[in-house]
């Protein structure tokens, strides 16, 4: 059943080497940056952002990446600790990005590593 739609959701994910500052922030960034680009958004159409971080990533909250990369200024985020599940992939960082109007089409992105999550989502270009 297809209910009408006010608001749109993008899901991403990326994977992060290591637990260190520098490579959580470029890859909240780089994250949000190619959710934004591949679903042609202006940052003035999201209307929040939800983030959640695997346990093993502790050096940085992926929020401190986005604002220095110039991101976020105003939009609402929120960032969280992603659910425990025996054999998950590790060092992945999450996002929802919610838009406050419908989109006829949402591209999913899932980068670095992250694809295994929802293979029918991987992108050949990322
Ligand atoms: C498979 C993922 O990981 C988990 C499983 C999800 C799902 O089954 O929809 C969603 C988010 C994560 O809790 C994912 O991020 O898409």
């Amino acid at each position: 059943m297809e209910l009408p739609s006010t608001i749109s959701a993008i899901r991403g994910a990326i994977c992060v080497q290591d637990d260190v500052p520098e490579q959580i922030e470029t890859a909240a960034a780089t994250l949000y940056r190619e959710i934004l680009a591949l679903n042609a958004l202006q940052e003035n159409e999201v209307a929040f952002l939800l983030i959640t971080q695997t346990s093993d990533l502790k050096s940085r909250n992926p929020a401190t990446g986005l604002r220095k990369a110039g991101y976020c200024a105003l939009t609402p985020l929120f960032c969280m600790q992603e659910l425990e599940i025996e054999g998950m992939l590790e060092k992945v960082i999450r996002m929802m990005v919610v838009v406050h109007h419908p989109m006829e089409k949402t591209v999913p992105v899932f980068m670095h590593g992250a694809e295994m999550l929802r293979p029918e989502f991987a992108h050949p270009s990322l």
